[in-house]
C-alpha cells in the first residue's frame, strides 16, 4: 500500500472505528475524531454537506441564523428556506447559537458553506475559539471585493498563517439538488498541508461522492470563483439567442482566461484541466440549474440586473466576485476580455447586445496569446 492509501485508509478508520489517538497511520501527528461535525451556513449547499455527512453516520450540526430554516431542521427534517421538498437525514441537527463557542468547541471538522463576501465576519467570529486541532473546510466559491482577495489568503490574514495554511478548500462540479439526492458527484479538495486534504477527502468520500486531493489551493480557488463570471456570459448569451456555437466558444474562451489570471497567481495550470476547473466550469457554464447561468440569462432576456438578485432567492456568487475579479485583473495585468464583457453589463450599463459586439471585434490575435506558463510557481 502506498504512503498516500496508508493516510487515506487511516482516516477513514478513524471516522469508522478508532479513537483519533490510536490511529498509527497518519503521518502528522494531529488528533481528529471526524464524528462531529458542525456546518456553518444552512443554504443550498451547507445544508446538502451537513445532510451528506450526517448520512454517512457522522454526528453533524448546521448552524444558521434563521430561527425557522433551524426549527424546520430540528422538528421536521426540512430546511423550510432552501431545501423544502427534500427530508433530511434524521439525525442532522441545527442551531442558531455561534458566538458562545460552544458549537465550534464541540465540533471536530468545521465546514464553511457562507458567501465569500460575508467569510471575513464568519472568521472573526470564529476565530477566538477555532484550533489548529480543528479540520477546517471551505467550500465558497467567490473573490473578495475591494481586497480582490481569494478565500485561502482571508483565511490566513484573519486567522493568521498557522492556522490558516491548515484550511482545505472543497471545489468541483457539485449541484446542491444533485448532492442531496445521492447522484454520482466528483470534487477536489485542496490544501497547503496534505496530510489534512488527504483527511477531508475521507470526511466525505463515500460510493456516489468521490473527491480527489490535490495542493494547488491557488488554482482551485481561481478556478472555482471565476468559472461563476464565465456562467454568466454563457447564461447572456443563451438569454440573447445566441446557440451552441457561441456557449462552446465563451466556455473555451473562458477557460483561457481563467487559466491566464491562475497562472499569474501562481496556480498550477494543470489545475485548470480538473475538476475544479473545466469541469465546474462546463457545469456552470451549460446549465439552468445554475443560478449564475440563470442571472445571466435574465440579464440576456433583458431584465434588470437589481430585480433578477431580488427574486433569485440565494447568492450568485459571480456577481460580486466579476467586479473583484475585473479589478484584480486590471491590476494584476492579466487581460480579460469576457469579465470586462460581464463588468460591463452588471455594472456599467452596456445593454448585453453591445457588450457581445464589443467582445467579437476585438483584434484577432493568437488562441493562447497572454498565456505565461513561465509565471507558474509550479
Ligand atoms: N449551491 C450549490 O450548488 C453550490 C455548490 C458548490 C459550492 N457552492 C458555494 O457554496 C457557498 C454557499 O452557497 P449556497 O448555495 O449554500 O448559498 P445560499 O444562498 O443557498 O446560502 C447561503 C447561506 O449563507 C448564509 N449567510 C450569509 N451570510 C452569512 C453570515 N454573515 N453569517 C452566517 N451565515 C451567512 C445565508 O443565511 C444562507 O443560509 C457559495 O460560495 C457557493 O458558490 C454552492
Ligand atoms: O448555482 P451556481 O451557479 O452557484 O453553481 C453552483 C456550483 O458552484 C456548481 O458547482
Amino acid at each position: 500500500m502506498s504512503s498516500d492509501q496508508d493516510q487515506r485508509m487511516g482516516a477513514r478508520h478513524s471516522l469508522h472505528r478508532q479513537p483519533a489517538s490510536e490511529n498509527q497511520t497518519i503521518s502528522t501527528p494531529i488528533a481528529f475524531n471526524d464524528t462531529s461535525v458542525l456546518v456553518l451556513g444552512g443554504g443550498n449547499f451547507g445544508t446538502c454537506l451537513a445532510d451528506h455527512l450526517a448520512a454517512m453516520g457522522n454526528e453533524v450540526t448546521i448552524y444558521a441564523r434563521d430561527q425557522k430554516v433551524v426549527d424546520g431542521i430540528n422538528n421536521d427534517h426540512h430546511n423550510v428556506k432552501y431545501m423544502k421538498d427534500v427530508v433530511l437525514t434524521d439525525t442532522l441537527k441545527a442551531t442558531s447559537q455561534l458566538e458562545d463557542g460552544a458549537a465550534i468547541q464541540a465540533a471536530t471538522v468545521i465546514i464553511f458553506s457562507i458567501p465569500t463576501q460575508h467569510l471575513r465576519d464568519i472568521l472573526a467570529k470564529t476565530k477566538p475559539f477555532v484550533t489548529k486541532s480543528h479540520l477546517t473546510i471551505f467550500v465558497n466559491k467567490g473573490i473578495e471585493i475591494h481586497s480582490g482577495k481569494l478565500p485561502c489568503d482571508i483565511v490566513e490574514e484573519v486567522w493568521g498563517k498557522e492556522i490558516g495554511e491548515c484550511a482545505t478548500y472543497l471545489s468541483g462540479p457539485s449541484f446542491a439538488m444533485e448532492v442531496v439526492k445521492r447522484q454520482p458527484t466528483c470534487v477536489s479538495v485542496a490544501s497547503r498541508v496534505k496530510e489534512r486534504a488527504l483527511r477531508a477527502q475521507a470526511v466525505f468520500h463515500a460510493p456516489h461522492f468521490r473527491v480527489y486531493d490535490c495542493d494547488d489551493v491557488i488554482g482551485v480557488e481561481v478556478a472555482g470563483a471565476l468559472k461563476n463570471v464565465i456562467a454568466l456570459a454563457a447564461g447572456a448569451c443563451a438569454g440573447l439567442g445566441f446557440q451552441q456555437n457561441a456557449r462552446a466558444a465563451i466556455i473555451t474562451r473562458g477557460l483561457a482566461e481563467i487559466m491566464r489570471v491562475g497562472v499569474k497567481l501562481g496556480a498550477d495550470p494543470l489545475t485548470f484541466s480538473g475538476l475544479a476547473g473545466v469541469g465546474d466550469l462546463f457545469l456552470t457554464a451549460q446549465s439552468e440549474k445554475s443560478r449564475n447561468y440563470t442571472v445571466g440569462f435574465r440579464l440576456g432576456r433583458g431584465e434588470k440586473l437589481d430585480y433578477v438578485l431580488e427574486t433569485l432567492g440565494s447568492v450568485a456568487e459571480g456577481v460580486e466576485t466579476t467586479k473583484a475579479a475585473y479589478e484584480l485583473c486590471h491590476k494584476i495585468g492579466v487581460e480579460s476580455p469576457v469579465c470586462d464583457a460581464v463588468y460591463s453589463v452588471l455594472f456599467g450599463g452596456v445593454d448585453v447586445k453591445e457588450a457581445v459586439k464589443t467582445l467579437m471585434s476585438r483584434d484577432p490575435h493568437a488562441e493562447f496569446h497572454g498565456l505565461d506558463l513561465g509565471a507558474s510557481k509550479k
